[in-house]
């Protein structure tokens, strides 16, 4: 595994120069663009990594998948009264759409389903963000993993469209907390700093039935681990969801910070991160690798 994970390396670092970092969110337009890292951890408990698999970045949109972890087990199946969990074949932070279905986000991996999510969670904890951050302390065993206030502050100082969305979806009586203080929360998850490494750890559970193999805590049933697959198969990348469901045939949930993470599903958990992104914001160069890895291994699901 650790020269599979060497070899992709290098077959893929010619195509770093051909995506774009993201900056739309100014403080993540510092990241520099040449980094590229891999971890792979599996059911057994042994972690693979290579080239900046320990390097932190931007979790960003994947924090969405902690944060539906989080409502899944204080409020089970009633999360879907307030969105769905259809594929939306839209931008991740398309607004079109929202309007025509009357406030209710097609899935919790899109920015609109996120917000719904972490307006739920805005109503069972007292801190979101400290409990999001000791969450996912919990999960990958690492305890020092902070959210970066400056990206944090980033993100709300440019959180239009976001909070267009959120008040959008408040005028249709979908929104029961104050829009501006679940905007903060849901930045701080988004500006969590993690690396490939603690991310494949993190995950884990994903693949071994919604129990953490490193750390033995059962996170969700098997049953609810497998919907969240399901989810990430359908709905991870976007309205990259299909393409990403072909090339890599994986569950995996991607985030602007350019790490994409995936679940083969009772064997292992991988991350791959490098920040150049394609047009449709998930990373062009981890994309890639995943493509390789799966297919070296034959690890699609289909
Ligand atoms: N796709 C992403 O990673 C988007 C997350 C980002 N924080 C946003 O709200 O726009």
């Amino acid at each position: 595994m650790q020269q599979l994970l060497n070899e992709i390396l290098d077959e893929i670092r010619p195509l770093i120069g051909q995506g774009k970092v993201a900056s739309y969110i100014p403080a993540l337009a510092c990241v520099s663009p040449d980094q590229l890292g891999i971890a792979v951890y599996s059911n057994d408990g042994e972690l693979y990594y290579a080239g900046d698999g320990l390097t932190p970045f931007s979790i960003q949109s994947i924090s969405k998948v902690f944060s539906l972890v989080q409502a899944i087990q204080h409020s089970g199946e009633g999360i879907w009264e307030r969105l769905g969990h259809e594929p939306s074949g839209q931008p991740f932070n398309s607004l079109v759409q929202l309007e025509f279905e009357r406030g209710v986000p097609r899935n919790p991996f899109i920015n609109a389903g996120a917000l719904v999510i972490c307006d739920i969670n805005e109503s069972r904890f007292a801190a979101p963000s400290l409990s999001m951050r000791d969450f996912v302390r919990r999960l990958s065993g690492n305890r020092l993993l902070v959210s970066d206030e400056v990206v944090a502050r980033s993100e709300y100082q440019h959180r239009a469209r976001n909070a267009a969305m959120a008040y959008l979806m408040q005028s249709f009586g979908n929104f029961h907390n104050d829009v501006e203080a679940v905007l903060h929360s849901y930045f701080h998850h988004c500006a969590i700093r993690m690396s490939c490494a603690d991310l494949a750890l993190a995950f884990s559970f994903l693949a071994n039935d919604g129990v953490s193999p490193h750390s033995g805590e059962r996170v969700l049933t098997p049953r609810q681990a497998k919907q969240v697959n399901a989810i990430m198969a359908t709905s991870g990348l976007y309205d990259e969801a299909g393409n990403f469901a072909y090339r890599v045939g994986l569950p995996g949930k991607s985030g602007v910070g350019g790490g994409i993470v995936a679940v083969v599903p009772g064997r292992f958990s991988v991350c791959v991160w490098s920040p150049e992104l394609n047009p449709a914001g998930n990373s062009l160069a981890g994309m890639a690798a995943l493509e390789k890895l799966s297919e070296r291994i034959d690890w699609s699901i289909f």
